[in-house]
C-alpha cells in the first residue's frame, strides 16, 4: 500500500504548486488529502522527516516509549517553579508526524472545550460546528461481544463513521480493570453513563479508543490511513521527505512560497505556491517558522535582526500543554495477566509475539490505555471550593502571573477572555480540568488539562533557523498549582478505596510521606512532574486580532495574503483530551475550507 513513487528533490526545486503545505504530520496529511481530492489542483507537502517503516513505527506495542530516533528534542527553558529544571520537548520529525509515535488514545474534547473557542469569537468553532468533521475522520471497531459482555464496554455508534482512521477499544482488559473502573465510580451519581470518550459528554469516566487498526494489528497513522491509499493515484499530491522549510517567501505581504533547507546535503532552494503557503509543522516549528519569516513580535524579530513584515505578538505566545504528575503506587496480588506481565513473564512474552506473528493480535497489537477518569474542578475539590478557586482567579491581577510578551495589549485582552470562560467552567461541572487515565499497574498519572499558566515559544536570537526556545512556564499562575495538588490528593484518596483494597497500594511516587502544600510541591517540582504530555499548543490561536489571535475563523493568518495554519497551534484553549482527534476533524476541516475557496 505504500508503493508510491519517491519524488526526488531535483523535480520539485523551483516549481509551482496550488497549495504548498509544510509539514507531514496529522494535520498536514489530513488536508493534503481533502485538498488533493480536487484533481485540478497541484499539492506539495514539505516534510522534515522520512517515511518510517521500522517496527516501532507500526506495532502497537511500541507506543509504550518513543522512537527517539524520529523525534527532535529541543531541550526547554528552565521552568523556574520546576526547580529550574529543562525539559526535553516532543517534536515528531517523520512522516504522519504525531500519529507515528504517539500514545495512540484517541479522545476527543468535551463540547464545553470547543465552545470554548466560539465564546472567545470564532463563529463557527463550537463544537456543533467541529463534531462533524470528528466523526467523518474516524471509523470505529469494538472489541469482542465476549469483551464487550464481561467488562460492560460501551460507546455509542453514532459519533463515528466510515472515515479513513480507524480507531478501536482493545480487545485484550486486564481483568483488574473492573475493580479499578469500578472504583472511579463509586459515589459518582453525577458522573454520566460511561460511553467512549469520543461521546464529547464532559467530565465523566470512560473508555477511550486507540488509534489502531485491528484487522491488521497495526498502528494506524496519518499516513497510514490519509496518504498511503491515495499516494499512487493521485498525480496532483506530492511529498518530499528530509526537507525542512525554513523561510515563507513573499511578495509585499502576499505568502508566495517557501525557501526550504535540504536535510541531506544543506542546499537551500524555493518552491511556490499559485495559491497559498499552508503552514501545519505542528505548535512549536510553526511559530518558528512565521518568526523566521519576519511575522512575529516585533521586539523578537529585531533582536534576531529578521525584517519586521507584520509585528504579531500572538505568534509563539499563548502557548499551552498538559503538566503531569507521574504518580505510582505499588500494587500487590493482581490478576495474571496485566500490563505489568508482558514485561516480566518470558513465557507471556514468548507466546504474545508468536501470537502477533500469527495472526496479529494479542498483546502485542494492542494499546496502552483502555479507560481513563476526565474530572472536573468540582470532582476533585469540591462545589464551594472550586467556587472560591473560580473567585481568586477572576480577583488576580493577570499581568502578574503572564510572561512579558503579555505587556501586549490585545495578547492580555484575550487572556483576560480566556480566563472569564474558564472561571466559569470551573464551577459548572461540563469541562474536565484533570485527567487520570485508568490501568490496573499502579502508574497513575494525573493531568493537569487547563493551566492557566501560558509559555513562549520564541526564535533562537542568534541563529534564527536552529531549533527555538520554549519556555513552559509551568505553574507561573499559582492557582495550576493549587488544583495540582487537588488532584494529587484526589488520586491518594482514590487508591485508599475499600475497593482496591486488596491490591494494598503503597505509593511511590511522589510518596506519602509528603503531605503539607510545601513538602508535596517541593516533591514535585524536583522531579516526577513533567510540563508536558507532549501536548503543545495555542501558539498561533484562532481568535479575534483584537484579542490577541493569530489566524481568522478561515484560518487565515491576519494581515498578510496567502497564508494559513492548520495544526495545533490554532487551539485557542487546550482541550482536556489528547489531541489527535481534534486535530484528525482540523485538517478535516481545514482541507474542505480552503478547497471551496473558503
Ligand atoms: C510522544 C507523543 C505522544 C503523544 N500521545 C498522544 C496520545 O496518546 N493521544 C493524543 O491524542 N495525542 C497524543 N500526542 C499528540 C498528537 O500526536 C499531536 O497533538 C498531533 O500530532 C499534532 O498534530 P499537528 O498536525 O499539529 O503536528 P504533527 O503531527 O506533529 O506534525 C508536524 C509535522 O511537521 C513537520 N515539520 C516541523 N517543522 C517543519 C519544517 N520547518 N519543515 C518541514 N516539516 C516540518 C514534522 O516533522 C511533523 O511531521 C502525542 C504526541 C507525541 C509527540
Amino acid at each position: 500500500d505504500s508503493a508510491c513513487p519517491l519524488v526526488d528533490i531535483d523535480d520539485v526545486k523551483g516549481k509551482t504548486y496550488d497549495y504548498v503545505i509544510v509539514g507531514g504530520g496529522i494535520s498536514g496529511l489530513v488536508t493534503a488529502n481533502r485538498l488533493s481530492e480536487d484533481r485540478d489542483k497541484t499539492v506539495l507537502i514539505i516534510e522534515r522527516g522520512y517515511f518510517d517503516d521500522k517496527p516501532e513505527a507500526i506495532l502497537p506495542y511500541y507506543a509504550k516509549g518513543v522512537d527517539e530516533s524520529v523525534m527532535m528534542r529541543p531541550r526547554s527553558a528552565p521552568v523556574a517553579r520546576l526547580n529550574n529544571q529543562t525539559f526535553g520537548v516532543a517534536v515528531a520529525a517523520v512522516v504522519g508526524g504525531g500519529s507515528v509515535v504517539n500514545g495512540m488514545n484517541y479522545m476527543r474534547g468535551s463540547k464545553a472545550d470547543y465552545d470554548n473557542w466560539e465564546s472567545l469569537g470564532n463563529s463557527g468553532w463550537g463544537w456543533q460546528n467541529l463534531f462533524p468533521y470528528l466523526r467523518k475522520s474516524t471509523t470505529f471497531f469494538p472489541p469482542s461481544p465476549q469483551t464487550v459482555t464481561k467488562f460492560n464496554v460501551t460507546w455509542d455508534p453514532a459519533v463515528f463513521d466510515h472515515g479513513p482512521l480507524s480507531v478501536n477499544i482493545d480487545d485484550l482488559l486486564f481483568p483488574d480493570l473492573l475493580s479499578v473502573w469500578s472504583a472511579w465510580r463509586v459515589n459518582r451519581p453525577d458522573v454520566p453513563k460511561p460511553l467512549d470518550s469520543s461521546a464529547s459528554i464532559g467530565p465523566g469516566v470512560y473508555w477511550q479508543a486507540n488509534t489502531i487498526d485491528p484487522r491488521e494489528g497495526v498502528r494506524a497513522t496519518a499516513r497510514r490511513k490519509y496518504y498511503d491509499p491515495i499516494c499512487a493515484r493521485r498525480k496532483n499530491l506530492v511529498i518530499v521527505t528530509g526537507q525542512t522549510g525554513r523561510e515563507i517567501l513573499f511578495r509585499g505581504l502576499r505568502a508566495t512560497g517557501v525557501e526550504i533547507v535540504s536535510r541531506g546535503d544543506g542546499s537551500v532552494y524555493q518552491v511556490f505556491a499559485r495559491k497559498e503557503v499552508i503552514l501545519a509543522a505542528g505548535a512549536i516549528m510553526t511559530p518558528q517558522l512565521l518568526q523566521a519569516s519576519g511575522i512575529g513580535p516585533k521586539s523578537v524579530l529585531t533582536a534576531a535582526g529578521i525584517r519586521v513584515k507584520k509585528d504579531m505578538a500572538s505568534v509563539g505566545a499563548n502557548f499551552q500543554d498538559h503538566p503531569t504528575a507521574y504518580m505510582s503506587f505499588n500494587l500487590s496480588n493482581l490478576s495474571f495477566p496485566n500490563p505489568t506481565t508482558l514485561d516480566n513473564n518470558a513465557t507471556y512474552n514468548a507466546t504474545a509475539w508468536a501470537q502477533y506473528a500469527l495472526n496479529r493480535t494479542g498483546p502485542i497489537a494492542t494499546g496502552r490505555g483502555p479507560a481513563a477518569a476526565f474530572l472536573s474542578l468540582t470532582h476533585i475539590t469540591s462545589a464551594s471550593t472550586a467556587q472560591s478557586i473560580s473567585t481568586s482567579l477572576l480577583a488576580q491581577n493577570a499581568a502578574d502571573y503572564l510572561p512579558p510578551i503579555y505587556a501586549d495589549p490585545k495578547l492580555l485582552r484575550g487572556f483576560i477572555a480566556q480566563r472569564a470562560i474558564l472561571a466559569s467552567r470551573f464551577t459548572s461541572n461540563t469541562m474536565s480540568i484533570a485527567g487520570f487515565p485508568m490501568s490496573p499497574s499502579g502508574a497513575s498519572p494525573a493531568i493537569l488539562f487547563k493551566s492557566l499558566s501560558r509559555g513562549t515559544v520564541t526564535l533562537n536570537l542568534t541563529h534564527p533557523f536552529a531549533l527555538p526556545v520554549v519556555q513552559y512556564n509551568t505553574f507561573q499562575n499559582p492557582i495550576d498549582l493549587k488544583v495540582m495538588l487537588a488532584m494529587v490528593r484526589h488520586s491518594r484518596n482514590f487508591w485508599k478505596l475499600p475497593e482496591l483494597a486488596k491490591f494494598s497500594p503503597v505509593e511511590v511516587s511522589p510518596g506519602a510521606q509528603y503531605v503539607s502544600d510545601e513538602a508535596l510541591t517541593e516533591a514535585l517540582s524536583k522531579g516526577g512532574l513533567v510540563p508536558s504530555l507532549a501536548h503543545p499548543s495555542g501558539t498561533c490561536a484562532l481568535m479575534p486580532e483584537e484579542l490577541g489571535g493569530c489566524v481568522d475563523e478561515k484560518l487565515r493568518v491576519y494581515g498578510v495574503k496567502g497564508l494559513r495554519v492548520v495544526d495545533a497551534s490554532i487551539m485557542p484553549l487546550v482541550p482536556g483530551s489528547g489531541l489527535q482527534a481534534t486535530m484528525y476533524g482540523i485538517g478535516e476541516r481545514a482541507g474542505e475550507m480552503i478547497r471551496e475557496g473558503d
